[in-house]
């Protein structure tokens, strides 16, 4: 799936009904039953009580009217507040034009601002996509009225006052809703963590949009669905052998720390690689070998860190950082690695590498090293190690374009991690990942992560950015599989291990017949 700015929105609204030669209220007709389908599902008319819904001058206003339309006919008890302005939507006027009369409506003022009981279900129209700047006036006043009065809200499309796809100023008047429904594709403004108060849980109604726009449509905003995943795992040959699904080397762990080798290890087992080494310390030998058994061990000469790197002929792709530390001896075995993966001519694109944790801590003390990076390493950051190789960002969006320009400048694939993790990629498109879940901000999460994408960069078959995004995807869903079974609370790093197998199986390619 894509992501659209507010523009492009509109231009996508515009594109179908054209398309479809439909009447222009005829989509808004659509939106209004999606959204209803969706509430009628959700609370019965004894659960939503007496419905207010508030509607703004424009198309999402319009929505609004069309909503409470419906809810009308579907026996629901529902009133109207009507928030003044110059002029109004044509589509807005017809559906104003059709309310019923048994619909109370009332205009909003500032000396009478609609009385809202704890807990009453109020329906957010005030304003959608077409937001072009910070509320102000009266709107402000109500949206500071909605918020005291604790009511239940649900936003149409988009909670009213935030924009689509940019930081409104600080301070902005933005209503909280609790539930959010949009139509068509998501929104921007829902994937970052400074709007998480204001959209609340989000969900996406189909109202049949022109996907001719959508194909065609200019946008790095990215995504990543079950769609797009999909059959993206070769499926495993008859004839294959361990020398088919590469060989993969990690370097993790020092005193302390073991867990984290451990952790990357397994998960790397069961992302389906042929071979795994690990370069250990060497104090985490025996426990190394009888936790996993079926991966190779090579103990540092160090008894507490690592301090030496192997031979590098042997690998299809090398994993570092896990559990590193981030000492002198270490640091030398980093800059070994980064100068001995350069493109040669026994391999022209480099040595696949996944750099985590202390590896990229380091990376951020020594920025002079990030040339020396090959072409589509892969770097995994949570937003604090992204900080340090970058700079503190403004706010989210900020951060968006730090990772983009970094990615493009070192021409790398940088996995920002977190709810909606972002995948960057040296063309500079952002892909966000749509599964996982709370459950998953447990310590050791991410070493799993290393430990998938090391297997799938080690698969021969799998390009490198068709890999990450596969492996991020699966990461997430192992999470959603595991959450199932233990709950978020109960879930630890080690269940997103036991999981993983069985969230790469949904996502592998079936022979055609
Ligand atoms: N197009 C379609 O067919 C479909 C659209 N759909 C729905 O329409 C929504 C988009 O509708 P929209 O484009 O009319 O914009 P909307 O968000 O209602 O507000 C714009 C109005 O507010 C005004 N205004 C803006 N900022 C303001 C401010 N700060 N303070 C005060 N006024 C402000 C602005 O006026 P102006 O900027 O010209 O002064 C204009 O009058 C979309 O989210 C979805 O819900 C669906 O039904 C599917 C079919
Ligand atoms: N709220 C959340 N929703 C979805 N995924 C999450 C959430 N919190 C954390 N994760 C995922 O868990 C992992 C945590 O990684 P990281 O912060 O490196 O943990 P650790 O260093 O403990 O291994 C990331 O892949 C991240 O996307
Ligand atoms: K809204």
């Amino acid at each position: 799936m894509i992501i659209l700015s507010a523009a492009q929105t509109r231009e996508l609204d515009q594109a179908t009904i054209d398309e479809q030669h439909l009447p222009s209220a005829a989509l808004m007709e659509r939106a209004a039953t999606a959204f209803t389908r969706w509430f009628f599902g959700r609370l019965t008319q004894e659960e939503a009580g007496e419905i207010l819904v508030l509607c703004g001058p424009g198309n999402n206003g319009g929505d609004g009217l069309a909503i409470a339309h419906l809810l009308h006919q579907g026996n629901y008890a529902v009133r109207v507040g009507l928030l003044p302005a110059g002029k109004y939507s044509a589509d807005w006027q017809h559906n104003r034009r059709h309310l019923p009369t048994a619909v109370p409506v009332v205009e909003i003022t500032e000396g009478q601002l609609p009385d809202i009981l704890p807990g009453t279900a109020v329906i957010d129209a005030l304003f959608g996509t077409g937001l072009t700047r910070p509320l102000t006036g009266l709107a402000v006043t109500l949206v500071a009225h909605l918020a005291q009065a604790k009511a239940r809200v649900i936003a149409v499309d988009i909670p009213s006052g935030l924009f689509a796809d940019a930081p409104q100023p600080l301070g902005s008047a933005v209503v909280r809703a609790q539930h959010t429904v949009s139509f068509g594709l998501p929104k921007l403004a829902f994937l970052l963590p400074q709007n998480a108060d204001f959209v609340g849980e989000w969900h996406l109604e189909d109202i049949g949009l022109s996907t001719r726009f959508i194909e065609g449509a200019a946008t790095y905003w990215h995504y990543t669905d079950a769609a797009a995943v999909a059959q993206t795992l070769p499926a495993r040959p008859k004839f294959s052998h361990k020398g088919t699904f590469g060989h993969a080397l990690l370097l993790a762990g020092s005193r302390g720390k073991m867990g984290a080798a451990l952790l990357a290890a397994g998960a790397c087992l069961r992302s389906g690689v042929g071979l795994l080494t690990a370069q250990i310390p060497s104090l985490g030998y025996g426990i190394f070998q009888i936790s996993q058994p079926e991966a190779m061990c090579l103990p540092d000469p160090q008894t507490d860190f690592i301090s030496e790197l192997p031979d590098l002929k042997p690998y299809q792709a090398v994993g570092i950082g896990p559990g590193l530390s981030q000492n002198a001896a270490s640091l030398a075995v980093f800059q070994q690695l980064l100068k001995e993966a350069v493109a040669s001519k026994t391999r022209p694109k480099g040595l696949p590498l996944i750099i985590d944790a202390d590896a990229l801590n380091l990376l951020g003390q020594h920025r002079e090293l990030l040339p020396l990076l090959p072409e589509n390493t892969v770097l995994t950051p949570h937003p604090k190690e992204f900080e340090r190789l970058t700079e503190p960002a403004r706010d989210d969006y900020h951060r968006l374009e730090l990772l983009r320009d970094f990615a493009r400048t070192h021409r790398c694939l940088v996995v920002l991690k977190g709810a909606y993790t972002c995948l960057a990629t040296p063309t500079g498109d952002l892909h966000f990942n749509s599964t996982g879940n709370p459950g998953m901000a447990t310590g050791g999460s991410g070493d799993v992560l290393t430990g998938v994408l090391l297997a799938l960069r080690a698969h021969a078959q799998l390009p490198a950015f068709e890999a990450v995004r596969l492996g991020v995807y699966a990461h997430g869903l192992a999470g959603d599989l595991a959450a199932a079974e233990t709950g978020q609370a109960g879930l630890v790093a080690g269940d997103l291990v036991r999981h993983i197998g069985p969230a790469l199986a949904t996502l592998t390619a079936r022979p055609a017949f």
